[in-house]
């Protein structure tokens, strides 16, 4: 029978690691109807249905095992019933693998004009035409569920940064209201799961209170938000001293929008099994690739006539057939082939990291320097 199993507790396959700094470190799977997850796992972002300037083939060889879709968007444009109708997200998108789909507010609070949050849920205008629609737990949950999503995020509200206590506490009491309606809604389905969203700010008896909110709701996964949101890494790290150990440690955890490479490392060490982020596919498009020099902004003119690959050893099309010269030429004019290329480089780059992470936790060796 095929589950989201939070990690195979009986085999307990999650590592404890030997030394005490990473003892938090986990290695695991995740099962669901769409295959598995091996995690700590690195989640391109798809956002129109299609993770920018790839196919989905070439997303699957970077050694992605699930995408992010975008619920806020699709439910614009398309709408969700046409996708229904279409046959769902992973048939639109000829994206077979598991999807995971955010439940809408943020993207609201960051995209949307005009809007207004209460009790029922947000209410704003379309970015496209300006018409008026309405995201709540009730219809965020039902539009993913028409999507099809694998792993479904309860609605909640990003609180932001900086907020006062008293912000941070309403704002986290209204996520744990919305929580318990998203779960309500919720049709589960086997190797289907839904994850609550525990917030609070940084203030750590707001985020024990979220959680214990949330755990006895009994998602099959927990996410951290309301971090990634201005505060910094060491405020970031602050936080997740402590905010990943009030989670269930057998189910899995997922930091939202996050992160750059030491961000993630750092995450994984204080527990973390899931990220997203768009940094890997927006700054490609942009023109930076990272590497294991560092971030290589191939604008610059110093590598026009640079005939080396950005990585020698690097299995992907634009280290194995293309210099810097050829990328940086192909940036500078916007043909598409530049993002491509730049592109799929970073999701390798990305992938080949959390594949040296799950690694190096298997062997019970630290991680602390790669990046
Ligand atoms: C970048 N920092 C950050 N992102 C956060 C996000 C969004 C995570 N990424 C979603 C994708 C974005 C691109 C399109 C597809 C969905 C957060 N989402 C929710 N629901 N709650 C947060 O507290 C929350 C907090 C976040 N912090
Ligand atoms: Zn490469």
């Amino acid at each position: 029978e095929v589950s989201i199993t939070k990690f195979p507790a009986d085999e307990r396959k999650i590592i404890a690691k030997a030394h005490d700094k990473y003892k938090k470190a986990r290695a695991g799977i995740i099962n669901t109807r769409h295959g598995q997850i091996h995690t700590p796992a690195f989640m391109p972002v798809g956002t129109k249905g299609t993770v920018k300037a790839m196919l989905p083939e070439s997303v699957q060889t970077t050694g992605a095992d699930i995408i992010l879709g975008n619920t806020y968007h699709l439910m614009l444009q398309p709408g969700a019933k046409r996708v229904f109708k279409l046959g769902g997200l992973h048939k639109f998108m000829n994206w077979s693998k598991p999807l995971l789909t955010d439940s809408g507010g943020f993207q609201v609070m960051s995209l949307s004009k005009l809007r207004k949050i209460t009790e029922e849920g947000v209410i704003f205008n379309s970015h496209i035409d300006g018409s008026k629609f309405m995201l709540s737990p009730e219809s965020s949950t039902e539009i993913q569920y028409l999507l099809g999503s694998t792993i479904t995020m309860a609605f909640d509200e990003c609180t932001p940064y900086p907020s006062t206590y008293e912000q941070a506490k309403s704002s986290m009491e209204l996520t744990s209201r919305w929580a318990k309606r998203s779960r309500k809604a919720f049709y589960s389905r086997d190797g289907y799961g839904q994850f609550g969203i525990i917030q609070g700010s940084i203030y750590n008896d707001l985020r024990l209170k979220s959680a214990l909110d949330l755990i006895e709701l009994d998602f099959e996964g927990y996410a951290i938000g309301g971090l990634a949101v201005g505060e910094g890494q060491e405020l970031m790290f602050k936080v997740l001293d402590y905010a990943p150990d009030l989670l269930p440690i057998n189910k899995p955890r997922y930091l939202m929008g996050v992160g750059k490479p030491a961000d993630i490392i750092g995450a994984v060490q204080r527990g973390i099994d899931m990220f997203d982020c768009v940094i890997p596919t927006r700054s490609g498009r942009n023109g930076q690739a990272f590497t294991k020099y560092g971030v290589v902004n191939i604008r610059n003119s110093k590598y026009k006539e640079d005939n080396t690959p950005l990585e020698e050893d690097c299995l992907c099309p634009a280290c194995k057939n293309y210099t810097k010269a050829y990328l940086h030429y192909l940036v500078k004019v916007k043909e598409i082939l530049g993002a491509m290329l730049m592109t799929w480089h970073n999701l390798m780059y990305f992938q080949k990291l959390m594949l040296r992470i799950r690694e190096y936790i298997a062997q019970g060796k630290d991680f602390d320097f790669i990046s």
